[in-house]
């Protein structure tokens, strides 16, 4: 017997396509299922000016499979040298949809990020009265910090002061991982939303380090203990239109994850859709799916949901995923949720 699902054809407000090579190996893998993605601008050297994120968005395109349709939906890597004025034109010619802000060393090609909140506060004034939103990696950066404390210390010591010195301003925490920042979103006004990601909903950090090590499920911020997943499922699966798909699919080559030091980054891209199916069955949500990956993130960046449908298919057999993507650049392994997953894109 099989059961099935339509909801309105999903986007993905967070996602890493990388470059080159790379892009060219990942992006077949969302633009079959999204209609759009938030394209993280972490490239080496990070996407910071206008005219980057428009050479980029036309490499993005040109990447794109013949017949795919596919919209990338642009952002700015916050620098303390970025330009209000350039930031006000790229958003004024609709090509940049939000702006990314990486404490400095937070995570992967963080370099270039923040260190001084002051540097950056003529941006952050300009994006409040423009209305672009600024989307967080939130994670503070100090080495005393314990790193599953880091989110946690990041909405007492950095997020909160700067909504409140900067009122107006609307603001996305990325990738949340902890039940602190679901009860913060929730505390809030409808000017803060977060999003969350598929590998969260799925793995506590016993999964990574328990019975030996993961890397394939290493990813920042790291995933927490038990009791913040189930708050994130929570938030997730409970239609809060605050709360919206993120997959922060960012791939790496086995070679880059599997080293003494290895990568953060979970490769989510090619099977997210059927891994929240799952979980949104699991909690009893099913009905709330096209709220989280379809609905809610186009309405907090006031955009219009997506014309057309993905239908989802549960059936009695378990659906074969493919373990890694082929990249010219090597194989990237794609997320193994650890059980058998009977969903699929129809
Ligand atoms: N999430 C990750 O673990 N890695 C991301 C960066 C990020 O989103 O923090 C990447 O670019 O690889
Ligand atoms: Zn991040
Ligand atoms: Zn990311």
């Amino acid at each position: 017997m099989s059961t099935t699902i339509t909801i309105p054809r999903p986007d993905d407000w967070h996602l890493h396509l990388r470059d080159g090579a790379m892009l060219a190996a990942v992006l077949p893998e969302t633009a079959r299922d999204f209609g759009r993605a938030i394209i993280m601008p972490n490239l080496v050297p990070p996407v910071v000016t206008g005219a980057q994120a428009g050479a980029y968005r036309d490499r993005i395109l040109a990447a794109l499979p013949e017949g795919m349709a596919f919209e990338p939906l642009m952002t700015l890597y916050l620098t303390e040298d970025t330009d209000p004025a350039d930031v006000a034109a790229a958003h004024a010619s609709g090509l940049v949809k939000a702006v990314k802000l990486y404490p400095a060393g937070a995570t992967t090609n963080s370099a270039s990020g923040v260190t001084n909140f002051d540097k950056v506060r003529p941006v952050l004034e300009k994006m409040a009265e423009i209305g672009l939103p600024l989307c967080t990696h939130g994670e503070v950066t100090d080495n005393h910090i314990d790193i599953f404390d880091r989110e946690a210390v990041f909405i007492d010591r950095v997020l909160d002061p700067i909504r409140r010195s900067t009122p107006g301003l609307r603001v996305v925490m990325e990738h949340i991982t902890t039940a602190n920042a679901a009860e913060y979103v929730r505390s809030q006004d409808s000017d803060l939303g977060a999003t969350i990601t598929t590998h969260h909903l799925i793995i506590n950090r016993n999964h990574i380090l328990a019975g030996g090590i993961k890397p394939h499920y290493y990813c920042l911020p790291v995933a927490k203990r038990e009791e913040h997943r189930l708050a994130l499922r929570a938030a997730a699966t409970s239609g809060d239109a605050r709360f919206f798909l993120g997959t922060d699919s960012a791939p790496h080559t086995d070679e880059n994850k599997l080293q003494p030091c290895g990568c953060a980054g979970c490769f989510t891209a090619t099977n997210t859709m059927p891994l929240l199916a799952h979980v949104f069955e699991e909690e009893g949500k099913l009905d709330n799916l096209a709220k989280f990956a379809s609905e809610n993130g186009p309405a907090f960046y006031r955009l219009p949901v997506n014309a057309g449908s993905l239908t989802l298919v549960k059936n009695d057999a378990a659906t074969t995923f493919p373990s890694h993507i082929v990249s010219e650049d090597g194989p990237v392994t794609v997320f193994d949720p650890g059980f058998p997953v009977h969903w699929k894109v129809a």
